[in-house]
């Protein structure tokens, strides 16, 4: 993590565009928000769309706004959120979901920082720091013809790639002692460390869901606890290395059913959306929750 920050206040400074590779939870985000402001540009706005929330007929007059008439129900000319982020930076979040029609839109701003709205044809001109995200790799996507490759060179110029928690494992004890104080402030709650145990269990986690998952377990472990030390209700590592544990092979439908529910529990719950536990495993929410019934997952257990 050391040297992400390091690439992260070397590349503020410039305008060139970044692209921040991770796994969900890694704190993408985070970073890209350090950047700007680390960045000339602090005092302007940092503009942040979330490619993955929006249809694609959408997403063009939400990044590049639309005339009047454009379409049905466009009943006013509406900026779209390149303008409003004019003198400041975009933040491009899920960038891996953007259509091929607006990924090539895209190309032509970092290109020649100029654009059309959807149904204009006025050229508009901003300037406009990018800084893109995605969990995809991008490469693959761009083999499988679902990323232009113009628009993946052109972005990866300068690509930081944000490590896994369970790569950096001597950030866990870091994080989880400045989540622990961070929780322990919100609920009026004093503690004077993490049981040492809990610890253990911290560290040999694997974190599917990162930084994330580890600030939903100590906000879930200070509500809980009591004494002066903060309990850690086992993470079972078991799950995480099922044969090491048990010693024995299981069915691929038994290892199906714990990664669906480990998943699951990392997004307390949560199954669609981005940061949903079918977006992690890669499925359709739909299909997730068939394969929810067919394995007998749920919440009650
Ligand atoms: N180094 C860190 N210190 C403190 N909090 C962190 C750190 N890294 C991540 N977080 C927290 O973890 C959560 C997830 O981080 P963030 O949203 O930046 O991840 P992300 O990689 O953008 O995730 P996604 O790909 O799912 O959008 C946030 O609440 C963020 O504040």
């Amino acid at each position: 993590m050391r040297t992400v920050m390091e690439q992260v206040r070397m590349v503020a400074r410039t305008d060139t565009p970044v692209l921040l590779l991770g796994e969900t939870g890694t704190g993408k985000e985070l970073l890209a928000r350090a950047i700007h402001e680390f960045s000339d540009r602090s005092a302007a706005i940092l503009v942040k769309v979330n490619c993955a929330a929006l249809p694609a007929e959408l997403i063009e007059s939400e990044l590049f706004g639309h005339e009047k008439g454009a379409f049905t129900g466009a009943t006013q000319q509406r900026k779209g959120r390149f303008e409003l982020a004019d003198g400041g930076s975009l933040f491009l979040d899920e960038l891996g979901e953007l259509s091929l029609s607006a990924q090539a839109k895209l190309l032509r701003v970092l290109q020649e920082q100029e654009f059309e709205r959807v149904g204009g044809s006025e050229t508009i001109r901003v300037d406009v720091r990018v800084i893109a995200a995605t969990n995809r790799n991008l490469a693959e996507e761009v083999s499988l013809g679902r990323f232009r490759s113009d628009l993946y060179y052109r972005l990866n110029v300068f690509p930081i790639e944000v490590p896994a928690l369970r790569q950096r494992v001597a950030d866990i004890p870091l994080l989880a002692r400045f989540f622990l104080d961070k929780y322990a402030k919100k609920f009026g709650k004093r503690f004077d460390d993490i049981d040492p145990a809990g610890l253990d269990y911290l560290r040999q986690y694997l974190w599917p869901g990162n930084v994330r998952e580890l600030q939903n377990v100590i906000e879930r472990a200070v509500i809980l606890s009591q004494g002066s030390l903060l309990d850690i209700a086992p993470l079972q590592p078991a799950r995480a290395h099922p044969e090491a544990a048990t010693g024995k092979l299981r069915t691929l439908e038994a290892v199906e059913r714990e990664h669906i529910t480990r998943t699951l529990e990392a997004t307390n719950w949560q199954i669609s959306g981005v940061k949903g536990a079918a977006a992690i495993l890669g499925m359709n929410p739909n299909t997730l929750r068939s394969r929810m019934l067919k394995l007998g997952i749920s919440r009650t257990g």
